[in-house]
């Protein structure tokens, strides 16, 4: 009998584990393979259970699924958590609830490919192989939206007329337009502005009829120093281009009134209308950030001490900017261990004192809390991600 992928990965999990003497058990007791512990390679049987319990009540898996309203799902935390594995994992478990879903990477070092096990690089939509409803993938590829957005602002802001106005004699504007700075700042992006441009870049794409059939949009971000600094730098942006727009206006007027003289054509659709309309999605980035109806920031972290601390300070971050977050994603946690494996043993308690932390965290203990375990085989390709979204999201 032919199985479907994610069948074949839990049936070859479930062999294994059989072969073993153990059972695969649904729900609450499940089997995970051990491979953790160089001594000895083996099965065991864990209890999945939360270490803390959230004070606060969301509703499970479901309540991510029902409405057919278009949501925004987006999955940040410290670098190399798991974030890219969780956030493939739910894409694919929207798709196969019904959802056409597109998954988007706006982290410049992307890692959607080796995760789906598929080549998604170049920047376009790209049809993600066995998962039941539409899924899509996106690599936001953010040297080209930069160029992008460095050419529109060039050609409005940029030397081409600040050349022009100095001979013009128009040289007290061209200096405002130097103390802006925007060369420099393209030069040199601070962290977030590629993640800013590839998230208004995404909007742009769904602003067209061919991508309204989406009602699932998952983000893989960068880490979180980057999503720190992505939150302010809309209002930053926005501020930016409307000083340079309103500098525009002046250069036009000034402009066109000379050019009238010479009979002189002025273009239609010019570069400034590009700026305002990457301005507009600016604004509809931080908008969509705050839309408690329509977005969910999902923090992912492990079992450490720094990487806890770390997803406090950006839940505290994202509380100030009045992001919507309800859910904690603990990674990697390590199954009790059966033997007497001082290793794991250690590695355990070290973790679960790092879990404990989550209790007494103002900032985490209200979130709803996932654990997920951490897993022998390499979370690659849409069988191994549709197993992971079953531990993860339910
Ligand atoms: N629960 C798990 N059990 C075992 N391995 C895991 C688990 N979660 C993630 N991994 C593995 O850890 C590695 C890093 O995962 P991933 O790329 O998802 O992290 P990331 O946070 O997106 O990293 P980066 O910050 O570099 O983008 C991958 O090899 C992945 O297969």
């Amino acid at each position: 009998m032919l199985l479907s992928p994610a069948p074949q990965f839990a049936r070859r999990l479930s062999l294994a584990a059989a072969h073993r003497g153990f059972s695969m058990r649904p729900a609450s007791q499940t089997v995970y393979p051990m491979r953790s512990c160089a001594i000895e390679r083996r099965f065991v049987v864990i209890q999945v259970r939360s270490v803390a319990t959230p004070a606060g009540s969301v509703a499970d898996f479901d309540e991510m699924l029902t409405s057919t309203k278009r949501k925004y799902y987006m999955l940040g935390g410290k670098g190399g958590v798991g974030k890219t594995s969780c956030a493939a994992s739910l894409a694919v478990k929207f798709a196969n609830n019904g959802h056409p879903t597109l998954v988007v990477s706006t982290d410049p070092a992307h890692s959607l490919s080796d995760s789906f096990a598929q080549d998604l690089t170049g920047g376009t939509l790209i049809p993600v192989n066995g998962v039941d409803s539409p899924l899509f993938a996106l690599e936001i590829n953010p040297d080209k939206a930069r160029e992008e957005f460095r050419t529109a602002s060039q050609k409005t802001g940029g030397t081409g007329v600040k050349d022009f106005m100095d001979s013009m004699g128009l040289g007290i504007l061209a200096d405002q337009l130097g103390e802006l700075k925007l060369g420099e700042l393209l030069d040199t992006p601070p962290p977030g502005l590629d993640e800013a441009i590839a998230i208004s870049k995404v909007l742009q794409f769904l602003e067209s009829q061919e991508y309204s059939m989406f009602s699932r949009i998952v983000f893989d971000t960068a880490p979180t120093g980057h999503t720190l600094r992505l939150l302010s730098l809309p209002d930053f942006l926005d501020a930016s281009i409307g000083k340079i727009l309103k500098l525009k206006k002046k250069i036009t007027s000034a402009t066109s009134a000379i050019k009238s003289v010479f009979g002189q054509e002025e273009p239609r659709e010019d570069a400034s209308d590009k700026l305002e309309q990457l301005r507009e999605r600016m604004i509809k980035v931080r908008e969509l950030f705050r839309d408690t109806e329509s977005t969910e920031f999902v923090i992912v972290t492990i079992p450490t001490v720094m990487a806890i601390n770390e997803s406090s300070r950006l839940s505290a971050s994202l509380k100030k900017e009045s992001v919507p977050v309800k859910r904690l994603i603990v990674n990697q946690v390590l199954p009790p261990s059966a033997s007497d494996c001082k290793f794991c043993a250690m590695k355990r308690k070290d973790q679960m004192r790092a879990l404990e932390m989550i209790q007494s965290d103002p900032e985490l203990r209200n979130l709803k809390l996932i654990q997920a375990p951490l897993v022998d085989v390499e979370i690659r390709g849409v069988p191994a991600l549709r197993f992971m979204s079953e531990i993860v999201w339910k």
